[in-house]
């Protein structure tokens, strides 16, 4: 499976503010090149941090782009989710395109229940979070071999941190947001060791909108 993170940070790095509510740090350029990136991928993956926080529907696209790589049909939405903690009314459990949840042997029964409710397929993975590597190995077994993932922090930071990450794309916008609780592209416990941290080549630099596109792949 290639899994591609790809995120809009703040000039100081910030993915939004401390109140983790969702802000447009990036313009209609970058949202048309997240949507080509979209239709490149066969689902597209963010915690329930994301879903709490921001209620992303994650169902726009760029179809034409989506026919031109010769995908068919529409990318799949998933979300890690430990405690099955997404709402029944989320948006990214409403319309046609399907949802997946990633949880964990701790997640509650009743709220697995409501939410099968809501035709989520469910995949177990882990006891107490999910297993990303079991999870992700699941999907690839359901014919996920493209995953994008949008965020947040925690999750991309545990990609990170089971060598899960093949590329990552960073929209860095003119603004500051600041904040030492503000969630940044990789938070959880953080890496401390030289040997641990994950380096990266440096493949594109664009001007886009009011800010630049980076992008990386993941050495291996
Ligand atoms: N600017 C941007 O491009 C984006 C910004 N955001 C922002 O990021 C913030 C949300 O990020 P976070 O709070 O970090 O939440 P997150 O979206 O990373 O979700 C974290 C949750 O994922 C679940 N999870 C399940 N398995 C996990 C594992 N193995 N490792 C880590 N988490 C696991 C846990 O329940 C955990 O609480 C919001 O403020 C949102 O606005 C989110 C996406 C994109
Ligand atoms: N690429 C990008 N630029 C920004 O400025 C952003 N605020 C975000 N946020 C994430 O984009 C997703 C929106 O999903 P829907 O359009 O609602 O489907 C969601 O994951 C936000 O957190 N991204």
């Amino acid at each position: 499976m290639h899994v591609h993170v790809n995120a809009a940070v703040s000039a100081d790095g910030k993915l939004s503010t401390r109140r983790r509510e969702q802000v447009r740090i990036s313009g209609d350029e970058d949202f048309a090149r997240v949507d080509r990136i979209r239709a490149e991928n066969d689902a597209v993956l963010v915690g329930v941090g994301t879903v709490l926080a921001d209620d992303p529907s994650l169902v726009r696209f760029d179809r034409d782009h989506r026919e031109s790589v010769g995908k068919s049909g529409v990318p799949t939405r998933v979300v890690a989710d430990s405690r099955a903690r997404t709402p029944p009314d989320a948006a990214i459990l409403a319309g046609d395109a399907p949802t997946t949840l990633l949880v964990s042997e701790a997640a509650p029964i009743d709220r697995l229940s409501a939410l099968r409710e809501a035709s989520v397929s469910v995949v177990v993975a882990g006891t107490e979070r999910v297993d990303l590597p079991c999870a992700l190995a699941e999907l690839e077994s359901r014919g996920v071999a493209d995953l994008m993932v949008e965020g947040g922090g925690e999750l991309v930071f545990s990609l990170f941190a089971d060598g899960l990450v093949d590329a990552l794309t960073l929209y860095v916008g003119s603004l500051v947001l600041g904040g030492r609780e503000a969630p940044t592209i990789a938070d959880g416990e953080g890496f401390v060791e030289r040997a641990s941290f994950p380096e990266l080549s440096l493949d594109g630099v664009e001007r886009v909108d009011d800010g630049v596109v980076l992008q990386w792949t993941v050495d291996s």
